[in-house]
Order: structure tokens, then sequence, then C-alpha cells
């Protein structure tokens, strides 16, 4: 892979909002790629800047979110577009048609009184891909690629009467029907039972295979993790605090944090209690000394309590933040 392959380009993402106990920076100058046809897996404890993340990249925060950074979006004909500087009119172009988005509940996300067909004829409508006819036709073919059967039927039901599994696959359809270049899925498959969550996650990586698009995948478990990403970006507090491919992140991690996290994913085959990480993830406000895990880290020593770490390239290649990642 090359640059080139490269569809979003994120740097120096900082995402705060004034409160009244004092400034949160719910995201901390976070930078990563995501390139044609891979799947990323922003994963970490609730509260860590995962959805805050997202929404910053749909600019869909509130006015009072303050966000800083660059955001490059590499259109369907070449031009790159910084997310973070677009109009909110240049935005609505944007939002649908070049990037995606599902989220956790699609009950939230899908009109209730529209019957499913036309939800997702009009999300072509609305860019102007097609005519009527043509975006009826084409919601039938997505529903069948979405694995729905008796599609006439099924388009002119309303969301309640379908099950939790096919209002997302729905919601997939939706996503999909303009051709997105970039996909965003935040916690797509938390709200699922696990064998339909096994199927959800199957559909996405096949869809995403044939449609060739980056998917940013946003999740609390490593689990998960684990069937959709080729890489894994980790936060905590707001901040990246490591970033590899996932096999090297599940055969080696190297941040305390990021140990703690697999340590809590239940294995086959083990006995005995679970690990867990001691304490809660630490508010995000104001500034602060140090690195952010100290207070939870079972290898912290006094330079980590004073002394803020930055993020580096191990020599396996893998970005750690942490004073004796590896060591
Ligand atoms: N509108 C807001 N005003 C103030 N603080 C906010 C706002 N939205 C989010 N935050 C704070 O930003 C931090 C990150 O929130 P975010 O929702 O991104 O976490 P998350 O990792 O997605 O967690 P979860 O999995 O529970 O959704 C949290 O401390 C949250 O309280």
């Amino acid at each position: 892979m090359n640059s080139a392959d490269v569809i979003l380009d994120v740097k120096g993402l900082t995402t705060s909002f004034q409160t009244a106990g004092g400034c949160v920076k719910a995201v901390n100058d976070l930078s990563f790629t995501l390139r044609r046809g891979e799947t990323l897996a922003i994963v970490g404890e609730s509260g860590c800047g995962k959805s805050v993340t997202s929404f910053s990249l749909m600019r869909l925060l509130s006015r009072q979110a303050q966000i800083q950074g660059e955001a490059w979006l590499t259109g369907r004909d070449g031009e790159r577009l910084n997310l973070l500087a677009l109009s909110e009119t240049e935005m609505e172009q944007v939002r649908g048609r070049q990037l995606g988005m599902i989220f956790q509940e699609p009950m939230t996300s899908l009109n209730p009184l529209q019957q499913v067909g036309e939800q997702i004829a009009e999300a072509m409508l609305t860019h102007k891909l097609c005519d009527r006819k043509q975006a009826r036709q084409r919601a039938l073919e997505l529903l069948t690629l979405v694995g729905i059967s008796a599609p006439e039927i099924r388009a002119q039901q309303y969301p309640h009467q379908m099950s939790g599994g096919m209002r997302q696959r729905v919601m997939i359809a939706i996503a999909l029907a303009c051709k997105p270049q970039v996909l965003i899925a935040d916690e797509p498959t938390t709200a699922l039972d696990v064998t339909i969550q096994a199927q959800i996650l199957r559909l996405m990586r096949k869809l995403q295979g044939e449609v060739g698009m980056g998917m940013l995948f946003i999740t609390h478990d490593m689990g998960v993790v684990a069937q959709i990403a080729d890489r894994v970006a980790v936060m905590y507090g707001g901040q990246l605090v490591e970033m590899a491919d996932t096999r090297t992140l599940f055969r080696r991690p190297l941040h305390p944090y990021t140990q703690g996290l697999l340590a809590s994913v239940p294995r086959p085959g083990q006995s005995g209690r679970l690990a867990g990480i001691p304490g809660q993830v630490e508010t995000v406000y104001g500034p602060h000394l140090g690195c952010r895990f100290v207070n939870r880290c079972a290898q912290a020593r006094e330079v980590c309590r004073v002394d803020r770490p930055v993020l580096f390239v191990h020599p396996a290649q893998q970005l750690v933040r942490c004073h004796f990642a590896g060591l």
C-alpha cells in the first residue's frame, strides 16, 4: 500500500467542550490514516473519546464543541476535502455520499413513520444519484445485498415490524446506498445479541471488500476488534496510546492499558477469574502532568507521574505512548 491509498488522513484532531467544571478535552491531538479497503478499529473504555472522534469527523457535534486539526477525505474524483473546514452546506453533500455512517441503535436513526424501502431510496434521491424509480429498484437490490430475503415485502415494512438485526441491516443498506469512500460505524453491533452480532460483522466485512471503502469501526469490545479490524487504535483519556496492526497488537500489546484490555477478554479454555483494569478512567479536565494512565498502571514509576509520555514508533513498528513500552 502506498500513500495514494489513504482516503482519510486525520491530523491533530482535538475536540474540547466548555463545561461548568472547566474545559473537557475529549479528544486530544489524535492523528491516524485510513486506507482504501481497510478497517481501522478505535477502541477503549467508555468515556475515552471514541464517539466524540466519530462525531467530530462527521461534524455532528453541537456548536459548543471546539474542533481543531485537519481531517482530509479523498473524494471520489481524487479531490481532497478537509472535513473540519467545510461549510455546513458542503458537509451536507459529503455526509451520506462520501462519508457513510452507522450507529449503535438503528431505531433512533430510522424514521419510524416511513417504509424502509423509501428510506433507502431517499438516501440516493437526496444526493440526486438517480430518479425515484431507479432508487426504488436499487433499494430492493441493497436489501438483498445485506441479506434480507423477500425484499419487495420487506421494503414496504416499517422499522418496528423488523427485528434489531434486520434494522441494523437496513441501516447498512442506507449507508452503502451512495457507495461512500469511508464508512464510520459507531458501536454498530453493541445492541445485538452475540449470534446476530457475528452475522452483521461478517456482512460488513464482506460488503467492505466488495465496495472497497475504508471503515472506521468504533467499539469497546476487543472480541469484535479481533473479528473485523485490520489495524487498531487504542484510546485512553482522549489520547491515542497505541496503534498497530491487529495481529501484532493481540500478540504483543506494548502499552499497559492495551495489555489490561486484552487480559479482560475471555479466551477458550481459560480457567480462573478474568483480570480487570483497576480504577476508573481519569477525567479529561484541563492540563495534566505525566501519563494519564499512571493511577491505574501496575508498572508505573516516578517518571510517569511527572513526565508526559509522547507517542513514538517502537522498533516493532507499532506506535505507543509509554515511557517503558517494550523494555
Ligand atoms: N457535549 C459534551 N459536553 C461535555 N463533555 C462531553 C460532551 N460529549 C462528550 N463529553 C465528554 O467527552 C468524553 C468522551 O466521550 P465519548 O462519548 O467520546 O466517549 P466514548 O469513548 O465514546 O464512550 P461510550 O462508549 O460510553 O460512548 C467523556 O468524558 C464525555 O463525558
